[in-house]
């Protein structure tokens, strides 16, 4: 299974650590940069990622920039992305258990190189559970929709 990745230059660490940890787990990384630690704007890479899981390129997306914030704003404007800032792994596996997630956004200045990784092992440990989530989420497309229109 493919995931892309993405950060700027506050988020090159953790991006390097989550990608290892992804890669140990048997996925394919798909790394848009940045790959440097010169100052970068991170809407090109949460849009480099985005379109990579709106399109079905790839399954997953992980983006990580200082707080994580700017990434999912970015990402949300995608359609067919589910794009969570997580700083807990509580949060991780309830946006993957209830909102089928499919792009998580890291603060590496905010939670670190340690409970980044945790939460993306959280994140990538925890399934869908469909059921009355999945009403949920077909109101969240429904909602793309509507703005489309
Ligand atoms: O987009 C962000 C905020 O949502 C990220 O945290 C950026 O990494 C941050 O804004 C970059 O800030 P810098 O002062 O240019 O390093």
């Amino acid at each position: 299974m493919k995931v892309a990745v993405g950060c700027d230059h506050a988020g090159l660490e953790l991006k390097k650590e989550v990608s290892k940890l992804l890669q140990k787990r048997g996925f394919e990384i798909d790394d848009v940069g940045t790959f440097g630690n010169d100052s970068v704007d991170y809407p090109d890479f949460a849009s480099q990622v985005s379109r990579k899981v709106g399109s079905g390129e790839v399954r997953f997306g992980v983006l990580v920039c200082g707080t994580g914030l700017g990434m999912s704003i970015v990402a949300n404007k995608y359609r067919g992305v589910r794009a969570a800032v997580c700083t807990s792994e509580f949060e991780a596996r309830a946006t993957r258990a209830h909102n089928d997630a499919n792009v998580l956004c890291l603060g590496e200045r905010v939670v670190g190189i340690g409970l980044g990784a945790a939460i993306a092992e959280a994140f990538f440990d925890t399934e869908f559970e469909g059921g009355r989530h999945q009403r949920r989420v077909q109101k969240i497309s429904d909602a793309e929709d509507e703005n489309a229109r």
